[in-house]
């Protein structure tokens, strides 16, 4: 059976709903008793009734509990059946039943005269509800508590029938504190130790029961209205029992709770039987719990309970207020009526004196009454000031409250909406995720099929190469076995050729021992070799003069010649075909004569031997002498633009002189540097410089000429040697010089050169191996043309210029003419050309002379005098060659010497 906690009896609850109702079906004469029953009556009248009861009770001990509670049982099934209680009903069920106050209510109302049946049994008889009125008493009877009697009903005299209902409660009541000790609904008050209702409530005394009585009053006037709720009054009752459990949380838990407990504790029942205080607490607590976590973060099920639990508290109040006004106006209500007694008494009173005395006397009580009222009024005023400014208060902490946990609220709205934007990304990005996956994992399909398809045909593949492997490795093998027959007969080849290499080299060795021998003996045969190369020089002759006659040019072929005879042995005869006679023809006679079809090869084979003792280190110079247009420059340059077959002396000179000594730099190094110069009416210029041209010529500076010559033999100091280490070298050099020479137009010779152009070679050798130095000079000259100056038709400045080169050709006779003479003076100052070649004329210098001639009988007498010059020069040299009869013969020496070279190197 459920049974609710609250207790509607007025007494006891004032907010009970049947309160109310019951004081309206009491009749208005009971309205004073009635009063004096909910104030002070009731404890008297109670303790009275206790004291009774207690005596009874001690009489009828021996009475067994089953009996008791069967009899009680028996009543209220009997009078109640909607209750419906078993016969074996526990104590517990018993005690929750009778401290209903709405089953008390419903036994009070059966109990009065006018009795309806509440499920509407008007037709009940009269004798069955007097048979119930009987029962009970008996049965009050047989649980000795005091009773009342029918007629007490029939003058509807309530007083006593309440208290006889409050007894039976009571009796009931204390068995719930002695629980709350023992454990036990009967509790360990009973001296017997029976826990029988009977014998607990007979142990009290009466004082106790009155200390009890008003202990009870005293809570219920101590209280605030807020806290007099139904828990408070029934904290042991099932229901109280349960709230005390759901809300039994330690402080800082709320947040950990699971969620059913949250849902149980937000049950309407529970919120409406939970204490007052518990719910403040349970605010306390969340709210605690919310400040001490710092975040202001409340889960939503807490806040959904924070929430109710603030609602029930709210509704309390406003109950409460509702309760508190109403009682106010109860209170008012009966002070009129008080005071309307008051005036009907005095009207009463101004009756007989022994009536006025009378209604003096209850008017005095009335008065007390209405004092006893005042107080308790004042209290109640009290009680409602403190409960107002409870109110105010407790409004004041709800409202803050309210804020804190609307401020909680938006936080943690605001937490969630960001939770919400949070998981709305987190769940796009999944998605998006979640596709590209999708994606990829397509992609990886297709891609395994293709690895698949792929490795299925690579699979096949492999197959046929392993079966071509197979096949390769078994022609390999093959192939490796006849490999190794062939390697057996190499080896055994190379075992045959390792033997008779091995002889070669001991054979080797010993022609290489004979090398050896003759190197170490190569430097002094070199040297020998010098000496013997120099000997033959000597004996050819140091001053040599050689005959050039060049050909008719184009448009000259039908032109008479001079020359009619030339011999082999250097005999040149000239005669002119103008005036025959017997003078006609000259004999002259050269160290050799070249006619007109000879080569620059065949001219310079001839010379090749005196470009070597330069290389040996001896002075050479080399120059054409001859009219203008004879073919100087022809012989010693070559045409303009020659090619390698007409190079001139000078390329000609140079390109051996490269190639001997790179034959030779196994045992002497050789460095070269050339320089060219010019000599130009008695004065020396540069004109190897490249940056000189025809156009500034005139503005050449004058180089000066010392007349002592240096260490190298040179005479022309400020003419810098060009280093040169090749023969391109070289030709670029002389190609510069040629372009700069100072060339002019004449009558005879549209090349006409009136300057002597003087090439100059300085070769610096040492001999690796004993150190010592070579110094060579070779001088390639270019002479001016020699025609006499009444022939040139030239005047001024042509005239002069014919004038210095007569006189510098004049002055080259006399020095040659001095060195063959052996004359103690050679006159080399008297021009600059002589000064320049000194070091190429004269001690152990070998010096050789191009006579170049005409052959048109037009140049007949230039031709002559040409001749008679060289005459006098080769004349005396080819003499002193003659007269050297006392040396060894020419052709001896030369014998002697290949005898020697063959010997040693052949
Ligand atoms: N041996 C030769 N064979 C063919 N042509 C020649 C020979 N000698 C000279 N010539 C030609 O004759 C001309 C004159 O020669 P070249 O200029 O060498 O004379 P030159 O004596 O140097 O004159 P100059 O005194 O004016 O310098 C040139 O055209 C040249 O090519």
């Amino acid at each position: 059976m459920q049974l609710s906690g609250k207790s509607n009896f007025p007494c006891f609850h004032n907010r009970a709903p049947t309160l109310d109702a019951l004081l309206k079906h009491l009749t208005m004469k009971s309205t004073l008793d009635q009063f004096t029953k909910e104030n002070e009556g009731f404890s008297s009248s109670n303790v009275a009734a206790n004291g009774d009861i207690s005596e009874q009770i001690v009489n009828n001990n021996d009475e067994g509990e089953a009996k008791q509670r069967a009899i009680l049982l028996e009543w209220l099934n009997n009078t109640l059946p909607d209750l419906n209680l078993p016969l074996n009903a526990s104590d517990e069920d018993l005690r929750m039943c009778l401290i209903d106050g709405t089953i008390l209510c419903r036994i009070l109302n059966m109990l009065r005269i006018g009795y309806v049946n509440e499920v509407g049994d008007s037709n009940q008889s009269t004798d069955l509800r007097t048979q119930k009125i009987k029962r009970f008493l008996a049965a009050m009877g047989n649980l000795g508590i005091p009773s009342f009697k029918e007629s007490d009903l029939e003058k509807g005299s309530m007083k006593s029938v309440i208290d006889c209902l409050l007894t039976l409660r009571a009796q009931y009541k204390p068995t719930i504190t002695t629980k709350s000790k023992s454990g036990s609904p009967r509790g360990s008050g009973s001296p017997r130790g029976t826990g029988s209702p009977r014998g607990q409530f007979s142990a009290l005394t009466g004082e106790d029961r009155l200390k009890a009585v008003s202990e009870s009053k005293l809570q219920r006037t101590s209280r605030s209205p807020i806290m007099s709720e139904p828990f408070a009054a029934t904290v042991h009752s099932s229901g109280g029992h349960k709230f005390h459990e759901v809300f039994q949380v330690k402080p800082g838990r709320y947040a950990d709770l699971p969620a059913a407990k949250i849902s149980e504790m937000m049950k309407s029942n529970s919120l409406d039987n939970a204490p007052t205080q518990s719910l403040l607490s349970v605010v306390n607590g969340i709210l605690d719990e919310s400040v001490e976590r710092k975040n202001g973060e409340i889960p939503y099920r807490v806040a959904c309970l924070l929430r109710k639990v603030v609602q029930e508290i709210e509704r309390r109040i406003s109950t409460q207020a509702e309760h508190l006004r109403t009682q106010n106006n109860l209170f008012k209500t009966r002070e009129e009526k008080y005071q309307s007694r008051i005036r009907v008494l005095e009207t009463l009173a101004s009756g007989t004196s022994e009536e006025s005395q009378i209604v003096m006397n209850q008017l005095q009580h009335i008065k007390t009454e209405r004092t006893k009222m005042e107080e308790k009024k004042k209290f109640e005023e009290e009680d409602l000031v403190k409960l107002t400014k409870e109110n105010e208060n407790n409004n004041l902490e709800i409202s803050t409250l309210k804020q804190e946990l609307e401020v909680a609220k938006k936080a943690y709205e605001l937490h969630c909406s960001q939770m919400d934007t949070q998981a709305k990304d987190a769940k796009t990005t999944l998605e998006e995720r979640l596709k590209e996956l999708e994606h990829l994992l397509e992609d990886s399909k297709n891609e395994m099929k293709k690895l698949e398809s792929y490795s299925e045909s690579k699979y096949q593949r492999w197959n046929q190469k392993e079966q071509i492997y197979l096949s390769n490795m078994e022609f390999q093998f093959g192939a490796l076995q006849e490999l190794r027959f062939a390697f057996t007969s190499i080896k055994q080849e190379i075992m045959k050729a390792q033997k008779s290499y091995s002889e070669e080299f001991n054979h080797l060795g010993v022609k290489l021992k004979v090398i050896a021998d003759a190197s170490e003996n190569y430097n002094s045969v070199l040297a020998e070799n010098r000496k013997l190369f120099n000997e033959i020089q000597e004996l050819k002759g140091n001053i040599r003069v050689y005959c050039r006659i060049r050909p008719f040019l184009l448009g000259q072929r039908e032109k008479q010649t001079i020359v009619d005879y030339i011999g082999e042995d250097g005999e040149l005869v000239i005669a002119n075909p103008s005036k025959p006679g017997k003078d006609s023809h000259r004999l002259f006679k050269f160290n050799k004569v070249f006619g007109l079809a000879a080569t620059q090869e065949e001219i310079f084979s001839d010379i090749q031997p005196l470009i070597r003792s330069v290389l040996d280190g001896f002075n050479v110079c080399i120059f054409a002498y001859g009219q203008t247009g004879s073919g100087k420059t022809f012989t010693m340059t070559g045409p303009t633009g020659a090619t390698k077959e007409n190079w001139g002396v000078n390329y000609r000179a140079l390109n051996d002189l490269f190639d001997i000594s790179q034959s030779r730099r196994s045992a002497l190094t050789y460095e070269m540097g050339v320089q060219m110069i010019e000599i130009y009416n008695e004065q020396t210029h540069r004109i190897h410089d490249f940056s000189m041209s025809i156009i500034c010529f005139l503005d050449l500076r004058t180089l000066g000429i010392l007349t002592q010559l240096q260490p190298n033999g040179l005479a022309v100091p400020d003419a810098s040697m060009q280093p040169v280490n090749s023969t391109s070298d070289v030709m670029e050099i002389m190609d510069v010089g040629l372009r700069n020479r100072a060339v002019g137009a004449t009558a005879l010779n549209e090349r006409s050169s009136r300057s002597h152009s003087v090439v100059t070679v300085n070769v610096r050798g040492k001999d690796l191996k004993t150190g010592a130095a070579l110094l060579g000079n070779l001088h390639l000259v270019d002479l001016a043309g020699s025609e006499r100056v009444d022939r040139s038709e030239v005047t001024g400045d042509r005239l002069r210029e014919a004038q210095h080169i007569n006189k510098s050709l004049s002055a080259l006779g006399d020095v040659i003419f001095a060195l063959a003479q052996k004359s103690p003076h050679v006159p080399y100052r008297n021009s600059k050309l002589t000064q320049v070649l000194q070091s190429a004329l004269g001690g152990q210098a070998k010096t050789l002379m191009f006579v170049q001639l005409n052959p048109d009988v037009n140049s007949y007498s230039e031709s002559l005098s040409t001749l008679k010059f060289a005459e006098r020069v080769s004349g005396v040299e080819l003499g002193a060659a003659r007269s050297n009869k006392e040396g060894r013969d020419v052709r001896e020496l030369m014998e002697q010497f290949c005898d020697c070279y063959s010997s040693k190197f052949a």
